[in-house]
């Protein structure tokens, strides 16, 4: 019996969210904890699961509010590292009229890229059912080492593989070396979670279908999920193809950790049945569940500390049932 259900590798940092104006005028923001893997973490110790994280944070404010951050949402931070030189990474927000965003990083370097290959726990990786990364973790030399160190820990302990690209192109030194990076990705998981523009910048295909089939010609993944935002979302497996459309929302401000919530019901699915044999149907409860929970976080800022709880999932499923 492994102690762990997920444990997630990379990024930790604070979201500065655009919240109003000051009495002068000026823009102001609100320092959200956030990363995509502890946000996805986050999701799932919402739902009940056991994890752990894997990262490093600068010794500092933000460093602090992190631990504590996400200690209290529930996720094992026993190896959440810190830097005594360089501070914790941050980014700011900037959010459009439909909720849609940008990220600017202040991360020249920060302190989640200083993790190295010698602070990887070997034990902790072997306990767990499913090991989680993305591609944050592998802009520059020394984390991306860490990285695949803990790759090559997972998958030799037999731990299914989930990778979320989660692209951000100005972390990196040119795109050529961030796809070589996303396929080295794509060689080493079994559940790949990648949304809309990133499979088209990635295969050249505009059409998502023969974007999955150029993955498939080129890597076998048993599970691969597309999130097209306000679209929804579609799951390949094998020979299905299931869309489901998304739970869309009057409220939406911000969809900051929408593709990460998503991405948390998609392994809390897994932890619960398998990756076996799934049917259209289970593939269908599976997506429903995980565009809500991820339309709920549209309508809040931030993400890591204000997950939807499995009653306000259900309600929602309800309530959207019942029109
Ligand atoms: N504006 C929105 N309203 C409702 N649901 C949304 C909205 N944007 C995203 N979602 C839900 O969140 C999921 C993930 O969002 P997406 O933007 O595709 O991910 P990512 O943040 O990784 O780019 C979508 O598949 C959809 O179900
Ligand atoms: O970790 C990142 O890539 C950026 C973070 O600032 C942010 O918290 C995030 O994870 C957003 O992820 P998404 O909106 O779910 O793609």
């Amino acid at each position: 019996m492994k102690k762990y259900d997920v444990v997630a590798l990379g990024e930790l940092l604070i979201d500065f969210t655009e919240n109003g104006k000051s009495n002068q005028g000026n823009p102001l923001f609100e320092a959200n904890p956030g990363g995509a893997p502890c946000n996805v973490l986050a999701m799932l110790t919402k739902l009940g699961h056991k994890t752990a994280f894997i990262g490093k944070v600068g010794e500092d404010f933000f460093g602090e509010q992190l631990r504590d951050a996400i200690t209290e949402v529930g996720i094992d931070a026993s190896r959440l590292c810190t830097d005594k030189e360089i501070h914790t990474t941050l980014a700011m927000v900037h959010t459009y009229p439909d909720g849609d965003r940008d990220f600017s990083f202040y991360r020249n370097p920060g302190a989640d890229m200083m993790l190295n290959k010698e602070e990887i726990c070997e034990e902790l990786i072997k306990e767990t059912k499913i090991f989680h990364f993305g591609t944050l973790s592998m802009t520059h030399e020394g984390v991306r080492e860490a990285t695949k160190e803990a790759i090559r820990i997972a998958e030799e302990s037999g731990a299914i593989i989930s990778f979320d690209p989660n692209l951000r192109p100005p972390l990196w030194n040119s795109l050529d070396e961030a796809k070589e990076q996303v396929l080295y990705g794509l060689g080493h998981c079994q559940i790949l979670k990648i949304s809309d523009n990133e499979i088209q910048w990635l295969t050249g295909e505009e059409d998502y279908t023969a974007g999955v089939n150029w993955i498939r010609e080129r890597y076998q993944i048993p599970l691969i999920l597309v999130s097209m935002g306000k679209e929804g979302s579609r799951a390949y497996y094998n020979g299905s193809i299931v869309e489901v459309k998304p739970f869309l929302q009057k409220n939406t401000i911000e969809t900051t950790g929408a593709g990460d919530t998503f991405c948390g019901c998609v392994l809390h699915y897994i932890c619960e049945h398998g990756m076996e044999d799934l049917k259209e149907e289970n593939l269908k409860d599976m997506l429903t569940f995980a565009n809500a929970a991820a339309s709920v976080i549209t309508t809040r800022k931030g993400a890591l500390r204000v997950m939807p709880t499995r009653e306000e999932i259900q309600n929602l499923l309800v309530e959207r049932a019942a029109e």
